[in-house]
């Protein structure tokens, strides 16, 4: 299609300088150590930009450490950037159900979770996520049980992840939403919107406004990254 815009950047402030120095002055420098060499070891996968941004990363530890996160659950695990950074932020007995499709990009990260002494914490699933939350929901002891879940994969889905998160997230859990602004296309006229983003676009809306509508939970959607919808389960 002609008159398409090439991709717009996943940043959604008003520079690239000013994004750098947010990292530079106030990321970079709390990233542990183990968070940096996982960054390295992404950089050589061909869809590297898919891991979390570490700015949005600081907030979700932040968010983990508020509510004494101890038992969570991740959707789209990729090479483990945020997965890892779950694991360093809740206690050693802490849990994490990690669900992704794909288990070889898990793979590229692992070496670095085993060596942050982190895998104990992780239950690694390969299974598309939905089935994997059907399953959880079968035992009546998982509803309510778990304090946070991170949604990070197929935007198609997000609602039907919201609906059984909604169940297995105790009152005063957190679930965030990745990409919620969706490269900055959920505000563009359709013509500046790169063909491939269309059908992201028209999910992201549609989830944007059921959650605003939703009155089991407070919500937030933080311009990080790629805009990080926070939502905290009120009842
Ligand atoms: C944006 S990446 C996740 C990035 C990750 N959170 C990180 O920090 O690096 C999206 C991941 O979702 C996975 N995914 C896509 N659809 C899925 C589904 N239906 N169920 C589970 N995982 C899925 C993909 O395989 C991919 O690894």
């Amino acid at each position: 299609m002609e008159n398409k815009a090439s991709s717009p950047s996943k940043g959604l402030l008003q520079s690239e300088e000013l994004y750098q120095y947010v990292l530079e002055k106030s990321v970079f420098p709390r990233e542990a150590e183990f968070l940096k060499g996982l960054r390295e070891v992404t950089a050589a996968h061909p869809r590297a930009t898919m891991a979390t941004a570490p700015d949005a990363g600081q907030m979700i530890a932040m968010l983990l450490s508020l509510v004494g996160a101890k038992r969570t659950i991740e959707i789209g695990v990729f090479t483990g950037y945020s997965l890892l950074l779950t694991a360093l932020s809740i206690p050693d007995d802490g849990k994490i159900i990690a669900v992704d499709l794909n288990r070889q990009a898990y793979e590229m990260g692992l070496p670095v979770i085993k060596k942050a002494g982190m895998d104990h914490k992780i239950d690694f699933m390969e299974s598309a996520a939905l089935p994997v939350l059907e399953k959880l929901l079968e035992s009546e002891t998982n509803e309510r049980s778990f304090d946070f879940a991170y949604v990070d994969a197929d935007k198609v889905n997000y609602w039907n992840y919201h609906e059984r998160l909604m169940k297995l997230l105790r009152p005063g859990g957190i679930v965030c939403y990745d990409n919620t602004l969706w490269g900055g296309t959920v505000a563009m006229p359709e013509e500046s919107v790169p063909e491939w983003m269309e059908a992201g676009k028209k999910w992201t809306i549609e989830f944007n406004e059921r959650i605003a509508a939703d009155s089991r939970v407070q919500i937030c959607l933080a311009p990080l990254g790629d805009g990080i919808t926070i939502c905290r389960r009120i009842k």
